[in-house]
């Protein structure tokens, strides 16, 4: 049904079809869940594709998870005015780079963007314009043992993450910061919410 609808996107809109903002506390499911759209829809959605000063995961590519730069390249790429937004987070850089959603777009793809909190409130200064979509985890117990179970964190980065999560989760009840959240229990019932949700919101 995805595949239809973007038919009827009007081409004439330069600027294309409204990106997607996924946000949500670390441990959430927000990858998870985008990784199964990219796989159902590959010729629908494009993911943003961030820069980070964190060191890869196992399994994770350069510039397909994400483009990984040091501290210095980061800087200099902010000061160079190349980021649209950048964050801080559990002691490593973040940021969304120009590029990264001109080359979604590019491909007349609608753009992705997995991003914290304090890039959401950066993105709402500028003129990206996207819809803002939240992921919730059921129970701060439950993101606990996902996070450990996910087994990529230090205790201290942990500790970090779920400080951060805390917040994040006080913030997002906040109206009118998301056009919609999604609690992420069963998964494949927060899938067909967040596919309901870009169907109603994108088309
Ligand atoms: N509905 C679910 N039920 C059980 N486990 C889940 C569910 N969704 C995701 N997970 C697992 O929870 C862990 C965290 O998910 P994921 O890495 O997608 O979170 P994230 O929000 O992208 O985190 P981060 O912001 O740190 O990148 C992963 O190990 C994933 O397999
Ligand atoms: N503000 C931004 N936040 C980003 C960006 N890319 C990812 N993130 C968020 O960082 C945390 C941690 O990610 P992890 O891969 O280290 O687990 C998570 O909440 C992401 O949403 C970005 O470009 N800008």
């Amino acid at each position: 049904r995805l595949r239809r609808a973007r038919l009827s996107i009007s081409p004439s809109a330069m600027a294309g079809p409204r990106p997607v903002v996924l946000s949500g506390p670390s441990g959430a499911g927000k990858s998870t869940l985008l990784k199964k759209l990219m796989q159902e829809y590959d010729n629908v959605f494009g993911f943003s594709v961030s820069h980070t000063t964190r060191k890869p995961r196992p399994g994770e590519e350069n510039g397909k998870d994400y483009h990984y730069v040091t501290r210095e390249a980061m800087q200099a790429g902010i000061d160079n005015g190349e980021f649209i937004e950048n964050a801080d987070f559990s002691g490593n850089m973040y940021g969304t780079s120009k590029a990264a959603v001109q080359d979604v777009q590019a491909k007349n793809l609608i753009c992705i963007l997995d991003i914290d909190m304090q890039g959401v409130r950066n993105i709402k200064r500028t003129e990206l314009n996207p819809i803002y979509i939240s992921i919730q985890p059921p129970s701060m117990e439950v993101l606990e043992m996902r996070l450990r179970e996910r087994k990529t964190e230090s205790e201290e980065n942990l500790q970090k993450r779920l400080n951060a999560a805390k917040v994040d989760i006080e913030l997002s009840k906040k109206t009118g910061v998301f056009d919609a959240i999604i609690i992420n229990d069963k998964l494949e019932d927060a899938y067909e919410q967040l596919k309901q949700t870009l169907l109603e919101v994108s088309f």
